[in-house]
C-alpha cells in the first residue's frame, strides 16, 4: 500500500516529500480541484517522487476535461486525476475515454486516475462500481474513491469494509489499480492495510484534521511509518 499525501502549495509539498506520491490540489477549487501548471511544474521540480495533479471534479464536459488533463500531463504529473461529478454510464465512457486518450496519446507512461466519489448517493452522481469497468475500459490505470464533500464525512460513513473490499477486488478481477481516500484517519490505517488498496490519499489526517490547515511534516512522517 502507497501512501499519497494531497499538498496545495509548495511550502507544503516541502513537508510531504517523505510520502510516496505527491498530489497536487487546489482545496479551495473542490474536492479534487486543480492547481496552476507552475505549481504543479515547480513540485514536479522538488522531488524524483511521482507527482499527481488533480484535475477538478468534472461535470459533464469530456473537452475541456481532455484538454486539461494533457496540460496536467505536460505541467509535469506523473499520474492524472479527475473526479466524476455528474451522473449517466454514457457520459462516463465517454469523458474517461476522452481523459485517458490525450494523456496517453502523448504520455503513454504516465498514470491516469478516474474517481468517483464515495458519497455519491447524497451527490446523485455515477457510482465506484458503475465507474470501475468503465476506466477499466478505457485504459486508465488507477479507480478511485474519495470523498466529494469535503464536510469532515469519511469514506467509511458511506462505505463500510465490506463496501470497500467489494470496491478493490472488483478493481483487481478488472486489472486496474484502487486508491482509497476520503477523511481518512490514523485508526484507519489497520483497517485500510486489511482492505489492502493500491494507494490510500490523504491531506486531513496530515493536517492535524482539519484539511484547512498546513500539511504538517512529523505527521507526513508518521503516516508514512504507519503505512509502510
Ligand atoms: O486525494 C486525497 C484527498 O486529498 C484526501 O483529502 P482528505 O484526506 O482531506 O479527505
Amino acid at each position: 500500500m502507497q501512501l499519497l499525501v494531497s499538498p496545495a502549495t509548495i511550502e507544503e509539498a516541502k513537508k510531504a516529500l517523505s510520502a510516496d506520491i505527491v498530489d497536487v490540489k487546489r482545496p479551495e477549487e473542490g474536492s479534487l480541484g486543480a492547481s496552476f501548471p507552475w505549481i504543479i511544474r515547480a513540485i514536479k521540480d522538488l522531488t524524483h517522487k511521482p507527482v499527481s495533479a488533480a484535475i477538478g471534479d468534472f461535470d459533464y464536459k469530456p473537452g475541456g476535461a481532455a484538454l486539461t488533463a494533457l496540460g496536467a500531463a505536460a505541467a509535469g504529473a506523473d499520474y492524472i486525476k479527475i473526479g466524476l461529478m455528474f451522473d449517466g454510464i454514457e457520459e462516463a465512457e465517454m469523458l474517461i475515454h476522452s481523459v485517458t486518450r490525450a494523456v496517453k496519446e502523448t504520455y503513454p507512461e504516465k498514470m491516469v486516475v478516474i474517481a468517483a466519489y464515495s458519497d455519491w448517493e447524497r451527490l446523485e452522481t455515477i457510482s465506484p462500481y458503475d465507474m470501475a469497468p468503465l476506466a477499466a475500459k478505457a485504459g486508465a490505470d488507477i479507480s478511485m474513491v474519495d470523498t466529494g464533500i469535503k464536510d469532515g464525512k469519511s469514506t467509511f460513513e458511506f462505505m463500510d469494509e465490506t463496501r470497500l473490499v467489494e470496491f478493490t477486488k472488483l478493481n483487481q478481477k478488472l486489472g486496474i489499480k484502487t486508491a482509497l481516500a476520503g477523511s481518512l484517519k490514523f485508526e484507519d490505517i489497520e483497517i485500510l492495510k486489511r482492505i489492502n488498496p493500491d494507494i490510500i490519499g490523504v491531506r486531513g489526517m496530515v493536517c492535524g484534521g482539519d484539511r484547512r490547515a498546513m500539511v504538517q511534516e512529523e505527521l507526513v512522517l508518521k503516516a508514512v511509518s504507519m503505512v509502510h
